[in-house]
């Protein structure tokens, strides 16, 4: 039988179906929003479409609880985690109360995704919301699960910092590949440096700033900044296992360590051969699992930033406030416990190991250095010292580094957890 004939989307429908597509992916698949771009898109031509698409569910996803308890006070019975309705209301509700989407044409492009029964809850319960002026709080709520989690690891402090950190957006941080011209680059780039080789700046078109085309610099959180700098300069041999999109191979190669970057990703590899060309460094790259590869020599330096549940950096990447599940972290850990054991294989008796994680977990950082210690003997923690870390920053008393939201003030930091190990002599 010949199938029916679809109707074309009205103009601005394709972008809040896509949406509707990645919310879909992050909060029933639990897929990374970055991931499942390409397929939720498909099919848009415009970049601004695509981008809108984006926008409107990175948004949802940072706004998620706020929009859910709006739903709730407005639905007689509550709608299923997973309805569609609940789904096309978000969408709805956060471009009319957040993205400044006027709100007949927020409701009128999201009302194709629902048929029958739920269309009509969808213009109901928007109606009902919208005549009752309902606004977003001015801080957002975090997800009773991550909130739960990170109160039980970090307290109330972090929680409220956490919550002030999806307030706004993030700052723009630069790591310059020329330590020595900090004040001269702050200058030009109108930013301030909160550290010798760093410029953070409010927002900006990354391509158009000065010194982007002759590399002078690269885009690269303050936090994410710290783990190739507590190796030190060179010269020696340093290994960057895990290593694109290559914002540390490049510092490291910047501070003089002859590198061999390595990572399982070809896609992710070719950023890093464009970002080592753009800012004038070598490195020998090498696409490799390290879980299997092995290195012909030990190295002087070995960076291991590993693969992680990256719920430290919620900020840019609200997706992982939702999708990362003890389950996930458990799995990360245990890939990070086998990396670490290798990784310490590969370094030169007197030579320095750096762990990393974008992780606000404990059991990804602080659980896992504690566990490798155990097993390592010939190990022991090279402790980090106040004057190597930007002000807001203190290390632990175990000699790590702890990042947690809003310690640099104003403009926050990613969560990170970096420890620096010697191996004896
Ligand atoms: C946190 S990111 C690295 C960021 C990078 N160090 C930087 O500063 O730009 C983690 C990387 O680990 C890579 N990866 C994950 N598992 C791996 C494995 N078993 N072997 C090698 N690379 C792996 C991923 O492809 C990803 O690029």
């Amino acid at each position: 039988m010949a199938k029916p004939p679809t109707t074309p989307d009205a103009p601005g429908v394709p972008a809040r179906r896509a949406a509707l597509k990645l919310l879909d992916a992050v909060l029933r698949q639990g897929l990374p929003l970055e991931a499942a771009l390409g397929r939720a898109t498909q099919g848009i031509e415009r970049a601004d479409d695509r981008a809108l698409a984006h926008a409107i569910a990175a948004e949802a996803l940072r706004r998620l609880p706020d929009l859910d308890a709006l739903i709730d006070s407005a639905t007689p019975r509550a709608l299923p985690e997973d309805a569609k309705a609940r789904f096309a209301l978000r969408i709805a509700l956060v471009q009319a109360l957040s993205l400044g989407t006027p709100p007949h044409a927020a409701i009128a492009t999201v009302l194709p995704l629902v048929d029958g029964g739920p269309r009509k809850l969808v213009h109901g319960v928007f109606g009902a919301l919208s005549r009752r002026g309902e606004q977003l709080p001015e801080i957002p709520t975090l997800p009773d699960a991550t909130a739960l989690r990170w109160h039980a690891a970090w307290g109330d402090d972090v929680i409220e910092a956490a919550e002030h950190a999806i307030a706004a957006p993030p700052p723009l941080d630069l790591t310059l590949a020329d330590v020595g011209a900090t004040a001269r680059w702050a200058d030009d780039l109108g930013g301030t440096s909160l550290m010798p080789g760093h410029v953070r700046l409010e927002s900006a078109h990354v391509p158009e700033l000065p010194g982007f085309e002759e590399g002078a610099w690269w885009v690269q959180d303050i936090a994410a900044a710290l783990p190739a700098r507590l190796l030190g300069k060179g010269p020696g041999t340093a290994l960057d296992l895990c290593a694109a999109p290559g914002g540390k191979t490049m510092q490291l190669a910047h501070a003089g360590w002859q590198v061999t970057a390595i990572d399982a990703s070809e896609a992710r590899l070719g950023r890093l051969r464009d970002n080592i060309a753009r800012t004038h460094v070598t490195a020998r790259v090498i696409t490799g699992d390290v879980l299997h590869w092995t290195p012909q020599e030990p190295a002087d330096a070995v960076l291991l930033d590993a693969p992680c549940s990256a719920t430290g950096i919620f900020r840019r990447h609200p997706d992982v406030l939702h999708r990362v599940r003890p389950s996930v972290i458990a799995q990360m850990a245990a890939t990070q416990m086998k990396l670490l054991a290798r990784a310490a294989g590969w370094v030169k008796p007197g030579g320095r190991l750096v762990y990393a994680t974008c992780s606000l977990e404990p059991s990804e950082g602080e659980r896992q250095i504690e566990d490798f210690l155990s097993g390592h003997p010939d190990f022991a923690i090279e402790p980090v010292r106040q004057e190597e870390l930007p002000s807001g920053m203190a290390p632990e008393e175990r000699g790590w580094v702890r990042a947690l939201p809003g310690q640099i003030s104003p403009g926050g930091n990613n969560g990170f957890f970096i420890a620096r190990l010697v191996r004896a002599a």
